[in-house]
């Protein structure tokens, strides 16, 4: 939900701008801004983690007087330090950096992430344009990278890096009660490995270090998902009920959307908001695939506003009538 954060904080900076071109120069000097900030403090994060000898946590240091622009650095320096596994794999794989750039390997991440990942950046700062320049580099070291580890979305390259950036970390999957109950696929699993319930989500499954579920029937026919414990803990921490309405504000690729249907036993109404119409379809692909047929997917066009007098005509009067929305219905409903 935050990958676009630094950017809107960055917009948001530009946004008392009158004219268009005035309103995107500003926002791209901001957007520069907050990279080197962004940066700097990636430095002092990484340096703590190397010497076991954190001085502050990022919150502090990102909030210090020292940084201008704190809201997009933080979104920046969260959503860098997400994919830093991955931005640093890419990094090597493409092998683009020479020793000036690698002395500012924490720009080069930051930057990577916004040209992989993040918001689309000008050719602002030298850095920027050296990067840039080799974006095609970058993004087949990315694709590579996704065949060697066998998965179609970077989505689920997160997973795997985060699941075995730890070896000692297990994995688990969620089985989906909309059709499967948890005691079934515990023995189906227990087939290919050793599966424990997880003591504090009642339908995860923790499953040893290393397992690799992508193939297994359970998975791709949505009976089982692979999903973290973290992020399985939202909708458990919501706990919504049979018959609620949820809303969703940003819901693809929709893991939690339907965790929630499926905690609210498909009765009510799940309403899943999503702006990235290539999302939308993996959005459209988990909620067939999960069963449930009481999901609402909206796909909300972006509108790119031009002056904050157009925003507050668009957003009072013309916004809604831009949603195109439609009933996602499998089965029942
Ligand atoms: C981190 S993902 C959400 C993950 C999801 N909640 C899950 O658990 O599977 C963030 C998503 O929000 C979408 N998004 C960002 N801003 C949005 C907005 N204003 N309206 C709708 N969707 C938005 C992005 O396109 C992206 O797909």
């Amino acid at each position: 939900m935050a990958r676009r954060n630094h950017l809107k904080a960055a917009a948001a900076a530009a946004a008392s701008s009158s004219s268009s071109s005035s309103s995107s120069s500003k926002a791209d000097r901001s957007s520069y801004f907050a990279r080197r900030e962004a940066a700097k403090v990636l430095r002092s994060v990484l340096k703590g983690d190397a010497t076991r000898n954190a001085k502050a946590s990022i919150k502090s240091l990102v909030y210090s007087p020292s940084i201008r622009n704190k809201k997009a650095t933080f979104a920046l320096l969260c959503q860098t330090l997400k994919y830093l596994p991955i931005i640093k794999d890419v990094l090597s794989t493409a092998d683009i950096l020479n020793g000036k750039w690698k002395r500012q390997e924490e720009l080069m991440y930051i930057i990577t992430y916004d040209v992989l990942f993040g918001q689309e950046i000008v050719l602002v700062g030298a850095a920027e344009k050296f990067l840039l320049l080799r974006k095609n580099a970058l993004e087949t070291a990315l694709a590579r990278l996704c065949v060697r580890q066998k998965v179609k979305h970077v989505e689920d390259l997160l997973l795997q890096y985060s699941q075995t950036s730890d070896v000692s970390r297990p994995r688990y999957v969620r089985v989906n009660t909309l059709k499967m109950d948890i005691d079934q696929a515990s023995e189906e699993l227990g087939k290919v490995c050793k599966v424990t319930k997880d003591d504090v989500v009642p339908d995860l499954l923790v499953l040893p270090s290393g397992t690799d579920l992508h193939d297994h029937p359970l998975v791709i026919n949505g009976d089982v998902l692979m999903q973290g414990k973290a992020s399985c803990m939202v909708a458990v921490a919501l706990g919504p009920q049979p018959g609620w309405e949820v809303l969703d504000a940003c819901s693809a690729p929709g893991n939690k959307t339907v965790h929630i249907a499926a905690l609210m036993r498909g009765k009510g109404r799940v309403i899943a908001c999503e702006l990235n119409k290539d999302r939308v379809r993996r959005l459209e692909d988990t909620i067939k695939r999960s069963g449930a047929s009481s999901i609402l997917c909206i796909f909300v066009i972006l509108i790119v506003i031009i002056s904050s007098i157009v925003e507050l005509y668009l957003c009072t009067i013309l916004l809604p009538s831009f949603w195109y929305y439609k009933w996602i219905m499998y089965g029942e409903c």
